[in-house]
């Protein structure tokens, strides 16, 4: 790590027992407009959160310069397969973007570059900023912080095959996870509810992250519309 890069210790302390807001949309949706998700991301800093978790390096640059947070960021490329920050190419461009920490997909799959996870690593920490695996079970995680994670994040747990498919956050692996590495752990992924998020930290985790539940509108409303249409 050059001696620019922030300290994981600095950060973690920052973020210790409190939110992250994950400011997305998806391809297509109305809310896929860098200044709409800045705005989400102003909001969540009025309402107190510690930092955002955005994706793509317009979003990283726009939100960066708007805001006073650390920026985690993301770049989701492609659907299937290893798609959150792929590649070396895509972490140093969120890097470059004004990333803090680059959110990536650590999970033992392929990257499409024929990369490792632990050269995206070092690359990410030459660049000067952290990183945070994404992993979807318990030894994706204790791998991650093997190869030199910052931070280990649930993101992917119910996404990937061979982890478990659940409407719920995975509060099983947050605590495997910080009953296991010495690594911050993070939870993120499907949580719904201030009292879903007090039991993540109370199941271990540094921090919280949350995203449809508190920026995705249109997924919102589908599930009310669903629950009335029965
Ligand atoms: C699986 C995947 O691609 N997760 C993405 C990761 O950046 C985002 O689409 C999620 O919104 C984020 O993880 C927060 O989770 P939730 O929206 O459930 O609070």
């Amino acid at each position: 790590m050059t001696s620019s890069a922030p300290q994981p210790s600095g950060l973690a302390a920052l973020l210790k027992g409190r939110l992250i807001v994950s400011c997305q949309a998806p391809p297509g949706d109305p809310m896929r407009h860098t200044g709409t998700l800045v705005r989400m991301a102003r909001a969540a800093q009025a309402g107190g959160a510690a930092a955002v978790r955005v994706n793509g390096p317009e979003v990283v640059a726009a939100a960066a310069a708007a805001v006073d947070l650390p920026v985690i960021g993301l770049w989701k490329d492609g659907g299937t397969g290893v798609y959150i920050t792929p590649s070396v190419r895509h972490a140093l461009a969120v890097v470059e973007a004004g990333a803090v920490v680059v959110a990536a997909d650590a999970t033992a799959r392929p990257r499409p570059d024929g990369s490792t996870f632990t050269e995206l690593v070092a690359a990410v920490h030459e660049a000067g900023a952290l990183v945070m695996a994404d992993v979807s079970t318990l030894g994706e995680g204790r791998e991650a912080a093997a190869q030199g994670a910052d931070f280990v994040s649930t993101t992917l747990s119910g996404y990937v095959p061979g982890s478990p498919r659940q409407t719920a956050p995975d509060l099983r692996l947050v605590t495997e996870l910080a009953a296991s590495v010495r690594t911050p752990v993070i939870a993120e992924g499907r949580i719904a509810t201030p009292a879903q998020a007090a039991d993540a930290l109370a199941a271990g985790a540094l921090s919280v992250v949350v995203g449809t539940a508190i920026t995705a509108p249109t997924a919102l409303t589908r599930r009310f519309v669903d629950e009335l249409a029965g």
